[in-house]
This record gives structure tokens, C-alpha cells and sequence, in this order.
């Protein structure tokens, strides 16, 4: 896995699954001002309707067509999986629900003064990398 920042500003980014974890990875995401995309036939309320383009709907593959990056976030692994395999060649998938069908990993960030300080496992352990992520906002806190 190859670590890089990317510039999601105005890209189209899709989240298909509107619940509990969407919600965590569209906290994030937002920051960023993607044109973003949430499909899913519910939607956690803590969503901002404003700043999103929210698709009311179970996921079809034509819903995926124009999204740069994709992050399958629905409670059906099956459904995940159609996300990762329905992708084409050019587009990004992570499948939150099964690691070793992801093009890519959400990490763990601290920001402080300017600086983005960055975790991952690499997929391995986000538990772990939360741990990190804990000790390293401590050890800023000391010096
Ligand atoms: C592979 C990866 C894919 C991806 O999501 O990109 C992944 C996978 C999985 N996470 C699971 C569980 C939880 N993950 C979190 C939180 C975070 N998870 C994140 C990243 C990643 N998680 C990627 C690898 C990161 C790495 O390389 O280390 C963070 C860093 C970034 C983010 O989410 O934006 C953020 C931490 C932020 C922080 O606090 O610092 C919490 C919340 C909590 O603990 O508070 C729970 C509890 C459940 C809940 O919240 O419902 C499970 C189910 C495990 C099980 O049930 O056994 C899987 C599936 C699996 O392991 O196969
Ligand atoms: N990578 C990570 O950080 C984590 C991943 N997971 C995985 O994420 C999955 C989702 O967990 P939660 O968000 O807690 O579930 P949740 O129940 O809060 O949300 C599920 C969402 O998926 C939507 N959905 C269901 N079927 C759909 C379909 N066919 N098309 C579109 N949307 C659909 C629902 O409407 C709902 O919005 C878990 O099953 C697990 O596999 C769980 C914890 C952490």
C-alpha cells in the first residue's frame, strides 16, 4: 500500500450504505468538499442533506457509474462485494467489510499546527491503529 494525500475537492465520491459507518467515513470526507454521493434506502440522521447528494435507493451499478472513488459502507457483504467487483478499472473501491477486497484504507489522522500525522496497519488491526492514534494525541499534548 502506497501512502499519499489526495485532493478529493469537486471529485466525484460515492458512499453506498447510509448508516453507522458511512456516517464515520463521511465525517471525514466532507472536510475535503467532494461532490458526494450517498446511496442507500436509509440514512443515518446525523447526515447534512445540504451537503449531500443523497440517492434513496438500494444500490444498482449504474448509481456507481461517475464516482472517482467508492466506499462500500452497507450491513450486506454481498452487496459490498458487487460494489468492489461492479467498479471498473479507473475507480477506487474500499470495501469496509472485507479488507482483502479494498483498493485502498481509510486511516487514522491527528492534526495539530498545520501537520496531518497519519496511522494505518495497513488494514490489519484498526483497533491497534486507534490505540496509536490515542497515544500519539498524548504524546503531542507532552511536547
Ligand atoms: C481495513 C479498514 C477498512 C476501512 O474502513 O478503510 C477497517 C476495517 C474494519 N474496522 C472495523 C471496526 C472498527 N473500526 C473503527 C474505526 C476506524 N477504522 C478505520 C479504518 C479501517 N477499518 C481500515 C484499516 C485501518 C488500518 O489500516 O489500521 C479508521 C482508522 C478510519 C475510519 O474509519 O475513517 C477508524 C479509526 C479512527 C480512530 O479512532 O483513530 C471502529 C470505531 C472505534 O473503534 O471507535 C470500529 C468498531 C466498530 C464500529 O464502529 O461499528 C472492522 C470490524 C472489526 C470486527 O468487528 O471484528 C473492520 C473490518 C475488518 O477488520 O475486516
Ligand atoms: N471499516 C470499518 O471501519 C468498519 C466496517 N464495518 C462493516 O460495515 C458494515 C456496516 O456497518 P454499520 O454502518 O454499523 O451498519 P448500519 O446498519 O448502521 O448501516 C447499514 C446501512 O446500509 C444500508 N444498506 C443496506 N442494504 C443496502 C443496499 N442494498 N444498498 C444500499 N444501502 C444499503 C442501510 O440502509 C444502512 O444505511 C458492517 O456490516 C461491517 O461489515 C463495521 C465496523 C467498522
Amino acid at each position: 500500500m502506497y501512502p499519499i494525500m489526495v485532493n478529493l475537492t469537486n471529485r466525484p465520491v460515492t458512499i453506498v450504505g447510509g448508516g453507522k459507518v458511512a456516517f464515520r467515513k463521511y465525517k471525514k470526507l466532507i472536510n475535503d468538499n467532494p461532490k458526494l454521493t450517498v446511496i442507500s434506502p436509509e440514512i443515518d440522521s446525523r447526515f447534512d442533506l445540504d451537503k449531500i447528494n443523497w440517492v434513496e435507493s438500494r444500490y444498482k451499478k449504474s448509481l456507481i457509474r461517475d464516482a472517482d472513488l467508492i466506499l462500500a459502507c452497507t450491513d450486506d457483504a454481498e452487496v459490498n462485494q458487487a460494489v468492489y467487483q461492479d467498479a471498473t478499472a479507473n475507480q477506487l473501491v474500499n470495501n469496509t467489510s472485507n479488507k482483502k477486497n479494498s483498493d485502498f484504507y481509510n486511516v487514522s489522522t491527528v492534526e495539530q499546527d498545520g501537520f496531518v500525522y497519519s496511522i494505518s496497519s495497513n488494514g490489519k488491526d484498526p483497533f491497534a491503529t486507534k490505540q496509536k492514534r490515542r497515544a500519539l494525541e498524548e504524546w503531542l499534548r507532552n511536547n
